[in-house]
């Protein structure tokens, strides 16, 4: 581990080839060393007067620079390549293990978080890493002088130690603090932007009600923005504070070796030596201090993805199926007295479910009423084992579905929830017929506005009616045994709700599917052959209609 341990362990543990890693921390120090060498060759050209400016010298220092350049420039465009290479591994890792998670456990996540480590926390490592290298380099610099100093002078490598001593403790005492500021910054401008948002939108609300704007923006806007403003003003003091320790540092060491070192060291030779390299390394000791609070951000960046994929691997996960392509075949769905609670059993406050006994045969359609709140989509997402009963089973086919077949399972289904999300494509419907396509975009009424071109909807901007037809158009498509519909009709013209329940729900039906679909409308009740009636989580009664 180095002193950014996060940061260091993501690139060795998550870069393509650590070997590469290896090979980068090797020319980040050989480039400090040459840059070293190189000084120490100036040194001791300009020290020998004439005596020292031969062709050897010239070769050597020549040979040196060209070390250094190179292996600079080696070290800077590897950290390009492994960095990049890195993150989109870890990216990828992220979104593969996220796509295999429960959804319980996503929403148990925060899912603002999780995006914001894909795209900010990565970003952050993306832009870091160079000055992390180019510190790095400087640091090997720096190491490499002192020792030069020690085979100069032991009593000026003793001060020097002594004097970098005191900067470290000056300068980790006075960096404190900068982490949490940082934090603290960081959260602040999280509030601000989450502001910012209800402001973007809620713009429609705001325009109606402008005391809802002025409240928000007086009140928290501002509020937050001038946190941010005040903390991101400390932590770049607190840089600045480093900054100038160091340079203090720098001048009290240059001080020490111009007036003290004479005293104890006879040799005007070796004074000017020394004093050349102390000029010398200005640069680079501010390039490193520079570096710090980067290689900061990033560590604390690189531990943020380290947390999200501490998460993702400890949050539960069905077993992946062997096969997709095969489709599952339907003859029988139960559920026998399953319970659920949301917000976990632990919790003992959630909304409780159950127990459910529901049977679900091949062909018919079902229909679930009740009131708001009684936990109809609750009940649609245990049939579709989206959410783990607490109790009961669910049975498919006479057998219980566990994590080892739910994923299976759920290949029977095409749904269109009430809180549907619209794809801008048919994903995972590459070989859609596009005639189809544009049949059922004329049967929904949304042939002018919408096109289907390359497998894309040419727009999503639609009203919430339009957007419901189209989800409609995505789930008839995918052509699946058993169609879960979450009060579709609740948005629809009258026309078209009439087109969903007397001709699309009898016609799915005809062809063999099973609907099992939430309603509020009681008079297409007709419609159904059965309908469940739900009541603070149990169901009330079953009426089969036919
Ligand atoms: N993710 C959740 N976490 C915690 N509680 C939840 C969650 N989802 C729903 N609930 C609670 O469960 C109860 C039932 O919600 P559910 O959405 O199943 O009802 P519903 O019958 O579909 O209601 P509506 O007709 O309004 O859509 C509600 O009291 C709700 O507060």
């Amino acid at each position: 581990m180095g002193p950014i341990p996060s940061y260091t362990a993501l690139i060795r543990d998550k870069s393509d080839a650590p070997r590469e890693a290896l090979s980068l921390a090797l020319m980040t120090a050989l480039s400090g060393i040459a840059m070293g060498a190189s000084m120490a060759v100036v040194n001791a050209v300009v020290g020998g007067g004439e005596a020292g400016a031969t062709l050897p010298n010239l070769l050597l220092f020549a040979l040196l620079a060209t070390i250094f350049l190179w292996t600079r420039n080696y070290a800077l465009s590897r950290t390009a390549i492994i960095v990049q290479a890195m993150l989109t591994r870890i990216r990828e890792n992220i979104v593969r293990k996220l796509r295999d998670i429960d959804l319980q456990a996503l929403d148990a996540m925060n899912r603002e978080r999780l995006i914001g480590t894909l795209s900010h926390d990565c970003f952050v490592i993306s832009e870091a890493s160079e000055s992390i290298v180019i510190g790095a380099s400087s640091a090997v610099m720096l190491l490499f002088s002192a020792f030069y100093v020690a085979t100069l002078s032991m009593f000026a490598f003793i001060m020097l130690c002594v004097l970098v001593c005191a900067a470290i403790i000056y300068y980790r005492r006075s960096q404190r603090s900068s982490r949490t500021i940082l934090d603290a910054a960081s959260e602040s401008e999280r509030r601000l932007f989450d502001s910012i948002r209800h402001l973007v939108y809620g713009f429609r609300e705001i325009k109606i009600a402008p005391e809802k704007g002025d409240d928000l923006l007086d009140n928290y806007i501002l509020g937050y923005g001038a946190q941010a403003r005040e903390l991101r003003i400390q932590s770049q003091r607190q840089f600045l504070k480093g900054l100038a320790s160091s340079q203090t540092f720098f001048y009290m060491l240059l001080a020490a070796i111009i007036f003290i070192l004479p005293q104890y060291q006879v040799d005007r030779l070796v004074i000017e030596k020394i004093t050349y390299i102390i000029l010398f390394i200005a640069g680079p000791m501010e390039v490193f201090v520079r570096a710090l609070p980067e290689a900061i951000k990033a560590n604390a960046a690189a531990e943020h993805i380290w947390s999200v994929e501490a998460w993702l691997d400890s949050a539960e996960r069905d077993a992946q199926p062997t096969s997709l392509l095969a489709d599952p075949e339907f003859h029988s769905i139960g559920l026998r007295e399953l319970t659920f609670e949301h917000g976990g059993a632990e919790a003992g406050q959630g909304f409780r479910v159950g127990p459910i006994d529901l049977s679900l045969r091949p062909g018919e359609i079902v229909f679930i009423a009740g009131g708001n709140g009684s936990g109809k989509s609750t009940l649609l997402l245990l049939l579709l084992a989206l959410y783990r009963p607490l109790g009961g089973q669910l049975v498919w086919n006479g057998a219980a579905v566990r994590p080892h077949n739910a994923a299976r399972y759920r290949q029977l289904f095409s749904v269109v929830f009430a809180d549907f999300h619209l794809f801008d494509r048919l994903y995972g419907l590459r070989d859609t017929d596009p005639g189809r396509v544009d049949d059922l975009l004329r049967r929904f009424g949304l042939d002018r506005m919408v096109k289907f071109v390359d497998g894309a909807f040419s727009t999503l901007d639609l009203s919430t009616g339009q957007r419901k037809r189209l989800a409609m158009i995505g789930a008839l498509l995918e052509n699946k045994p058993i169609m879960v519909f979450d009060e579709w009709a609740a948005d629809q013209d009258v026309t078209s709700r009439d087109y969903y329940y007397t001709k699309l729900l009898p016609e799915l039906k005809a062809q063999g599917k099973t609907i099992v679909a939430v309603t509020h409308d009681d008079r297409y009740y007709g419609v159904a052959d059965r309908v469940i009636y739900m009541e603070q989580g149990s169901i009330r009664s079953q009426e089969a209609r036919v």
